[in-house]
């Protein structure tokens, strides 16, 4: 058994999760790309618009003939966006609808409100200047120019972006693999009725969240009874695929710990790290892969989640760190010594609330938290109103 900090633990698991540091770019269809992050810069290939074009339904004139009072002029033709433009010449007009190409030799557009027409004539009531209402060509971007930087974790604005000027898909960060194998013979899966001592296995699809929710793609949600030769099985199936395998539960001190039984002989390092809830923690390499091994609580599960696979997850997949911030806290706070705490707490007016017990079973009162309030090993007290360093869930 081995007994570690918090900090020594984060350094053993950043060791054997440093191959996630290299993954290799891929291609990823626009309809793919959310969320993704852009693995290279990405230069226009067009120019945008990619031609001049009207801002305003109205007509297309040159500015020279305008007077400063009402001009009245014929009208040539009508150009809608997707047509291309006769010429123009001047002391005549064009009308034209928003998006159609300017004609060559005019210079500006007047909008339809500011005209009145009759007869084939159009009357211009105000002057008007080059270039009002026209949208140059390239006046958004030229081609070649720095569409979108690498590492740009592709939103909507960014996907516009790509598709405006003609691109289909995108290099981007290959999201690590990750495996879920959640352990325990009394679990069962939601919306099955619950037999004698079954509870429905939680943590499966919460460390799978967990991972997505962090650039992660996790294919692979399995649920093992504590027989050692049913997790010995899945464990193969998720080595073949993951980059990393998360197993929950099986790590403590009972009589049917699955986890360590099958991963100790492996030369899992099993142990106890100094903090709370999280406490019973296994790291193990697996054919080349490593395996985190949480323990089994839910609360602790997604603690030991955000604690030690978030941060390097989200490196993995180029998503931007989560900062810790610093809050007051509304009501005192004591907490056990020699372990640091990860209670479960709630913005609320620039500070922090304490929600639910400290009890690592608190699934639901978890629900209500939005924060980890994170409270140094030898820290007892908190009195109200001091500073406490906490960690966005
Ligand atoms: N004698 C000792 N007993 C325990 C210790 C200890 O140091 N000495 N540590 C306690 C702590 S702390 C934790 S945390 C748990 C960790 O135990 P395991 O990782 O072996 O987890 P299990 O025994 O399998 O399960 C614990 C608890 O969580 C429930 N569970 C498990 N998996 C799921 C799931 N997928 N979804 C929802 N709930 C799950 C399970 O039913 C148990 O109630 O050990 C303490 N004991
Ligand atoms: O440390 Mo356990 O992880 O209290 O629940």
């Amino acid at each position: 058994m081995t007994r570690r900090t918090v900090a020594e633990h984060i350094s053993r698991v950043t060791d054997l999760l440093h191959g996630l540091d290299s993954l290799p770019a891929c291609d990823a269809t626009l309809a793919e790309a959310l969320g993704r992050v852009l693995a290279a810069d990405v230069h226009s290939p067009v120019d945008l618009p990619p031609f001049r074009n009207s801002q305003m339904d109205g007509y297309a004139v040159d500015a020279a003939s305008l007077a400063a009072g009402t001009t009245t002029l014929p009208v040539r033709a009508t150009i809608a966006a997707g047509e291309s433009a006769p010429s123009h010449i001047a002391g005549t007009a064009i009308k034209i609808m928003t998006g159609a190409p300017i004609p060559e030799g005019a210079d500006c557009v007047v909008p339809v409100e500011d005209t009145t027409t009759a007869d084939g004539q159009v009357t211009v009531l105000r002057s008007r200047a080059a270039g009002d209402f026209v949208r140059e060509a390239g006046s958004d971007v030229h081609t070649g120019d720095l569409l979108l930087p690498a590492g740009v974790v592709l939103g909507p604005r960014h996907i516009a972006a790509l598709a405006a000027v003609g691109l289909t898909s995108t290099r981007v960060r290959r999201r690590p693999r990750v495996a879920v194998i959640t352990t325990g013979t009394e679990l069962v899966e939601g919306g099955l009725p619950l037999g004698p001592g079954q509870i429905y296995d939680s943590n499966g699809i919460t460390l799978a969240s967990c991972a997505r929710a962090n650039g992660a793609e996790v294919d692979s949600i399995a649920r093992s009874s504590d027989d050692p030769d049913t997790f010995r099985k899945l464990l193969t199936v998720a080595t073949d695929y993951a980059d990393v395998v998360l197993t929950s539960g099986g790590v403590s001190m009972g009589d049917f710990e699955v986890v360590r039984a099958v991963l100790e002989p492996l030369g899992g390092e099993f142990g106890h790290v100094a903090m709370q809830p999280g406490g019973p923690q296994g790291t193990t390499v697996v054919d080349g892969v490593p395996v985190l091994s949480f323990p089994g609580n839910p609360v602790s599960t997604l603690v030991s989640f955000e604690v030690f696979a978030r941060p390097l997850l989200r490196k993995a997949a180029g998503l931007p760190p989560i900062v810790a911030e610093e809050l007051p806290v509304v009501d005192a706070v004591t907490s056990p010594p020699g372990k640091r705490q990860f209670l479960r707490g709630r913005r609320e007016g620039g500070q922090v609330k304490l929600v639910s017990g400290p009890g690592s079973h608190l699934v639901a009162g978890m629900a209500w938290a939005d924060v980890l309030l994170d409270i140094p090993a030898e820290v007892t007290t908190l009195v109200a109103g001091s500073t406490v360093t906490v960690w966005a869930l």
